[in-house]
């Protein structure tokens, strides 16, 4: 039976091919992942990365209570975020969570606070932010002193002052995210060598460090997915194992969103005219912005095929969604003759797209269908692409 559009579609064998590819491109037993859940905090893709053994990555009370309630040890929890609420302090702390990753100095008093109203002691990480470039988008960069995102590298010394003054905080670990969708690998190594430099100034003040998180960031290729499915893992592994100045016992954790989940999602719209315009002609689809944000935020691209036509003749089209906003588009694009009614999926929209869904304009969410519950092909009502949809 065909599904209302919009809708995402979840093709999860692709999800846990995912997943164990980047399990077999970890040779270090002291490397953890803790999936970052803002990339996507769907129930059953939570789920799937929970019983594949990852940790969780969160930046929210609801997201800490989230990942509890499906199942998450909060000993694989960690906590993030330049604007901890006391309420969500509370909820890491009374939930004894690994570590709450502390971004100023003015933080770790009011962390103090709450851990000892609960008589507990907060495991803490810093987050230092490197100034390293990760050299992508200015708007998903996080490591530059220009970025409002942990405690400056200047500030450490200062910082380690004052988490000796209080008796509820003991500091763990340190933390590093230096900005998300990095296809070079190079600000990688870079991060390495700002790491190594931190780990060592606190070695020189006696504190030796459990664990050393390196954020995310690893990015996934939107141009062209078919093409890579499943992000280069073992590069990246690679280059922490090359460059990261570990002491014995140390572990190091990462928090990979976007890589994990961007490929496996689409999302799912159908044509509701094709006007020509004065210069190009619009194909006017049923998703927008409220659906998937990011090209109007990031002028991000992601692919659009048409799923209802096969034709090998492509012409110019430049897909809008019905929003009134100008900035409400998925881009201009090559397509075969499209029509009204055809179904048109939006490629790579896993991470960081139902996520950053909103109802402006009054506008329904849209659904979330799983590959194992209905295939692609029977919700649009096409049985006679089965066979093309099932790899995707
Ligand atoms: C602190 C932190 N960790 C992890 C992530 C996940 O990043 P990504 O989805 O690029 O792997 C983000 C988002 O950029 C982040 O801000
Ligand atoms: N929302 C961004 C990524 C931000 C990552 C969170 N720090 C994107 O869609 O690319």
């Amino acid at each position: 039976m065909s599904v209302k559009t919009p809708f995402y579609y979840y093709d999860l064998t692709l999800l846990e091919n995912t997943l164990e590819a980047m399990s077999s491109a970890i040779n270090n037993p002291n490397f953890k992942v803790h999936y970052a859940i803002k990339a996507n905090a769907e129930d059953r893709i939570l789920q799937t990365i929970k019983n594949h053994g990852l940790g969780a990555d969160c930046v929210s009370g609801n997201e800490i209570k989230k990942a509890i309630a499906l199942g998450f040890n909060p000993e694989n929890i960690v906590f993030a975020g330049i604007g901890k609420s006391d309420e969500e302090l509370d909820i890491a702390i009374s939930n004894g969570i690994h570590s709450i990753n502390c971004e100023s100095i003015e933080e770790l008093v009011v962390i103090n606070e709450i851990a000892e109203k609960h008589d507990a002691i907060a495991n803490i990480a810093f987050r230092i932010n490197p100034n390293v470039d990760a050299q992508t988008h200015h708007k998903i960069t996080t490591g530059l002193n220009e970025n409002k995102f942990g405690i400056p590298i200047t500030e450490l010394d200062a910082a380690v002052d004052e988490i000796l003054k209080h008796k509820h905080l003991a500091l763990k670990g340190v933390h590093f995210h230096i900005g998300s969708q990095i296809l070079n690998l190079n600000p990688f190594a870079n991060l390495c060598q700002q790491a190594n430099n931190v780990i060592a100034n606190l070695k020189a003040r006696g504190i030796a460090l459990e664990h050393i998180n390196v954020g995310g960031g690893l990015g996934i290729n939107y141009n062209n997915p078919d093409s890579q499915l499943i992000p280069n893992f073992e590069e990246y592994f690679k280059v922490f194992e090359k460059f990261l100045n570990l002491d014995e016992g140390q572990t190091v954790h990462f928090e990979l969103g976007r890589s994990i989940v961007g490929q496996c999602g689409s999302l799912i719209s159908k044509v509701l005219y094709v006007k020509k315009g004065a210069n190009s002609k619009f194909a006017i689809i049923d998703a927008g912005m409220t659906d998937l944000i990011r090209p109007a935020l990031y002028n991000a691209y992601h692919k659009v095929e048409n799923l209802s036509q096969t034709g090998d003749e492509l012409e110019p089209y430049h897909v809008v969604g019905p929003i009134c906003e100008s900035s409400d588009t998925f881009g201009k694009t090559e397509l075969p003759t499209t029509t009204r009614g055809d179904y048109m999926m939006i490629r790579s929209a896993g991470a960081y797209g139902q996520v950053l869904s909103s109802n402006y304009n009054l506008r329904e969410r849209a659904a979330t269908i799983y590959s194992d519950e209905q295939s692609l092909a029977s919700c649009i009502g096409s049985e006679k692409k089965a066979q093309t949809l099932e790899v995707v």
